[in-house]
């Protein structure tokens, strides 16, 4: 198995066992690694220079994570740090004088995966040394669905939003912060609620400022950091207010002790570049399209979301990084669920279907939950047993098949090939550690497959298309689309008609 360590200790933070691939994949492998040197890349990713050449700037992610940016949020006067502090220690008042008990962190993509993921898995890490009485919540639909349902549980007198957005002009982002303003202004005028119930997160500061958020409440970061690989940077905000500033930091190390192992452990037994060499192996090799992802533990449900943002809006593209046509194909579709839930669901497919799919299982081996009190610790563990002896054993089925009863009604044809990420225990560092894994690993792919990883100008593109679709809408404009959309706006038209 290949491991990852610790940074400050020889404690192993994850490690892989893909054990169950094809014969050829040894070979292929050192082959591929013979015909490119990756060794510049993985460098200037790390030190914050490698460029992100269709939007013309250096990708910096990995700089929010570098020992320095750690050591400097350590310190209690960092803006980022102070802020968090005085929100978690109830020292952040209302504009009625009341004490901040609810934060609402308004975003979406980057800007609400990453922030949702990590506050759901590392919940129960919340610093005691700096225990925190404020729930946090998350909005991201533009329906404005989940603000429907987060409204009526949270008073406007003692709630904080959080306006999370790289660009500070994502119109999903800023439609559930009009309702927002339309639900504050019988209890506060908007400039009182810009004051005291809002804090902004953005690379750009214009913009915030444009908006009426005080400097002192807006959060900048970086424009090199892609919104998809923003947990790192202040769009942590919310994350580090679930847990506190400590295990936020740990989250960052954990991130750090991948880069180090992605820089010096030779590219065979590279974590990240290993996991990437599998999966274009799969891809181009064996023409496997999609890669189910599979976490075996209810904190990491929202994992396979989280990496289909990640992998999908980073690979799925067909033009190379100087904009060539590829003619081959690029990332897999990525899918997937908690698996212990999924086994009640759609793994009667994954075993008898027809379809092909490769898998990544996600598996936790330990749980302390020190918490609890020992007898409920012990059962928790217990229960950690059996999700770890589930995980081996369909990962096994779905590998070596069965076919030791003669019926096709007893047929498991087996040869779905799969990794397997194992965490000793889930930890805010085992967790940083998790996610730069794949984020390295996409970085690797996309080289590859020769693709530019850190833009997106499909969803730009579907962006043009959906305002012009909401003009046609909301002005009865001159109908020119194709003709199933014209029917569609007119259906809409005629019952939106009706119904007001
Ligand atoms: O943080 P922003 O600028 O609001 O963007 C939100 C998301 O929108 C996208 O640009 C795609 O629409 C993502 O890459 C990004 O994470």
């Amino acid at each position: 198995m290949l491991k990852i360590k610790s940074t400050d200790s020889n404690r192993t933070l994850l490690s892989l066992d893909d054990s169950y691939l094809f014969d050829d994949v040894h070979d292929w492998r050192a082959q591929r690694l013979t015909e490119i040197d990756l060794k510049p890349a993985k460098q200037q990713l790390v030190i914050g220079e490698y460029k992100n050449v269709t939007e013309g700037r250096k990708v910096t992610h990995t700089l929010c994570r570098s020992r320095a940016a750690i050591e400097a949020l350590q310190q209690p006067t960092h803006s980022f740090t102070a802020i968090v502090n005085k929100i978690r220690s109830s020292q952040w008042l209302g504009v009625t004088g009341k004490p901040i008990t609810d934060v609402v962190n308004i975003g979406v993509g980057g800007s609400d995966l990453g922030p949702q993921m990590a506050s759901f898995a590392l919940k129960e890490f919340d610093d005691e040394s700096s225990s925190s009485a404020v729930d946090v919540h998350f909005v991201s639909s533009m329906d404005g669905g989940q603000l429907y349902a987060v409204l009526p549980i949270v008073d406007p007198e003692t709630t904080l939003f959080v306006i999370a957005s790289k660009s500070f002009g994502t119109i999903d982002t800023f439609a559930n912060v009009d309702t927002v303003k339309c639900w504050v202004n019988h209890v506060m005028s908007e400039s009182a609620w810009l004051e005291h119930h809002v804090i902004g997160v953005s690379s750009n500061k214009e913009k915030m400022t444009a908006y009426g958020i005080p400097e002192h409440h807006q959060l900048s970061f970086d424009e090199g950091v892609g919104g998809r690989f923003s947990l790192w940077s202040t769009i942590g905000l919310s994350i580090a207010v679930s847990i506190g500033m400590a295990p936020f930091c740990k989250m960052l190390a954990g991130a750090l002790a991948v880069d180090e192992h992605f820089l010096t452990v030779p590219d065979n037994d590279n974590v990240p570049v290993r996991l990437a060499l599998n999966g274009v192996y799969l891809r181009q090799q064996k023409g496997i399209n999609n890669l189910a992802i599979l976490p075996y533990d209810g904190r990491l449900r929202m994992l396979p979301s989280y990496l289909q943002q990640l992998d999908m809006e980073s690979n799925g593209k067909q033009a190379t990084r100087d904009n060539k046509s590829l003619h081959q194909p690029t990332g897999p579709i990525l899918w997937g669920g908690f698996g212990p839930n999924g086994q009640h669901a759609f793994y009667q497919h994954l075993h008898q279907g027809y379809d092909d799919f490769a898998a990544d299982f996600v598996l936790v081996l330990n749980r302390s939950a020190t918490r609890f009190p020992p007898q409920v610790a012990a059962s928790l563990q217990q229960q950690q047993r059996l999700s770890v002896a589930n995980c081996l054993a369909h990962r096994r089925l779905l590998w070596w098949g069965d076919k030791s009863v003669e019926s096709p009604r007893d047929n498991y044809p087996g040869s779905h090939a799969s990794n397997l990420l194992l965490l000793d225990e889930l930890t805010p560092e085992s967790f940083g550690a998790l996610i730069a894994v794949y984020e390295h690993k996409i970085f690797i792919q996309g080289l590859l497959w020769d693709v530019n990883s850190f833009d997106q100008p499909g969803v730009e593109k579907g962006k043009k298309y959906a305002l012009s679709v909401l003009d046609a809408l909301s002005d009865n404009q001159s109908e020119d689309f194709d003709d199933v959309t014209n029917a569609l706006i007119d259906y809409y038209r005629q019952h939106i008609n009706r119904d007001s």
